[in-house]
């Protein structure tokens, strides 16, 4: 088997044009991005650079207009069965209870409702929602919410787990408790995580390795960094080592001048 989940290779993804129909644009460009199993890893790039679209990929929901995926090895094809994917949006179907919401992905699978109702019940509790099952999305907060996509997600049992920036809605004492959380369950199991974030400060205190991309078009990665810091962590603490802090003036480095660029675009865009 091979020793990556995740293989993003030479990536290419060009688009029609919102704007114009006629023009092409080149969102991402020969990007070569792997996860091993296990490993934590975050991707970090400016407003609009091609984060999401890569995850996308990844998911097997868009097709790379060139380059290949692979996951443990084998070559992707159509959606990948392999992976959980928690969205920046909401994703809980208003009309079903926190349980039915986590139950239905084990349903479609072909596990007996009881069965599946109960393993939804078991996840609500792990991620601190023990009690809440009966609750309808709109009677939860939103940081309740997140926990109940995120029991959604680790419901299934993915070997890789893809996250779309799933914490920026939440106030920062929600956000962290989350990001905690998830080390602790990540620890547990030890999936191969692709964490996608605009926040460096999230990035490095979560992540075993952070890639930086760079503003679009034709966005690739220009830089890679382990992250050494001891683990068990807590993402509030882990911020106040001197480490953190050097890691953190190291890849701004490399970051900011994107988020500058990646900042004018939009200015320009909106002008
Ligand atoms: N289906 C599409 N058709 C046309 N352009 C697209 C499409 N999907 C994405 N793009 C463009 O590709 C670029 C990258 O988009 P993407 O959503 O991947 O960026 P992002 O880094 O995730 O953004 P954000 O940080 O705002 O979440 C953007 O300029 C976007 O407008």
């Amino acid at each position: 088997m091979s020793e990556y989940a995740l293989e993003l290779i030479d990536i290419q993804c060009t688009f029609r044009s919102k704007d114009d129909h006629s023009q092409r644009y080149t969102a991402v460009a020969d990007t070569t991005l792997r996860v091993s199993a296990g490993e934590f890893v975050s991707v970090v790039g400016p407003t609009g650079c091609g984060k999401s679209t890569l995850l996308n990929v990844g998911a097997g929901l868009l097709a790379p207009s060139a380059g290949s995926v692979k996951v443990f090895g084998q070559p992707l094809q159509g959606i990948n069965t392999r992976a959980g994917y928690m969205f920046q949006t909401e994703a809980l179907m208003p009309w079903r209870r926190a349980v039915d919401n986590v139950a239905v992905g084990l349903q479609y699978r072909g596990m007996p409702k009881a069965q599946a109702l109960e393993q939804a019940n078991q996840w609500l509790q792990r991620v601190g929602l023990g009690g809440f099952g009966d609750r309808y999305p709109h009677q939860l907060s939103g940081g309740m919410r997140k926990r109940t996509a995120l029991a959604q997600v680790l419901a299934l049992d993915p070997d890789i787990i893809l996250m779309d920036e799933p914490f920026s809605a939440l106030d920062i004492q929600t956000r962290q408790l989350m990001e905690n959380e998830v080390l602790d369950l990540w620890a547990a199991k030890r999936k191969a995580v692709l964490f996608i974030t605009h926040d460096l400060d999230e990035a490095i205190a979560m992540s075993d390795r952070v890639v930086v991309l760079s503003a679009g078009p034709a966005t690739r990665p220009i830089g890679e960094f382990v992250i050494d810091l001891p683990r068990p962590r807590d993402v509030a603490e882990v911020r106040t080592q001197p480490r953190f802090v050097e890691l953190h003036a190291q890849i701004w480095g490399v970051l900011r001048d994107e988020v500058l660029k990646g900042y004018a675009q939009q200015l320009q865009k909106a002008a």
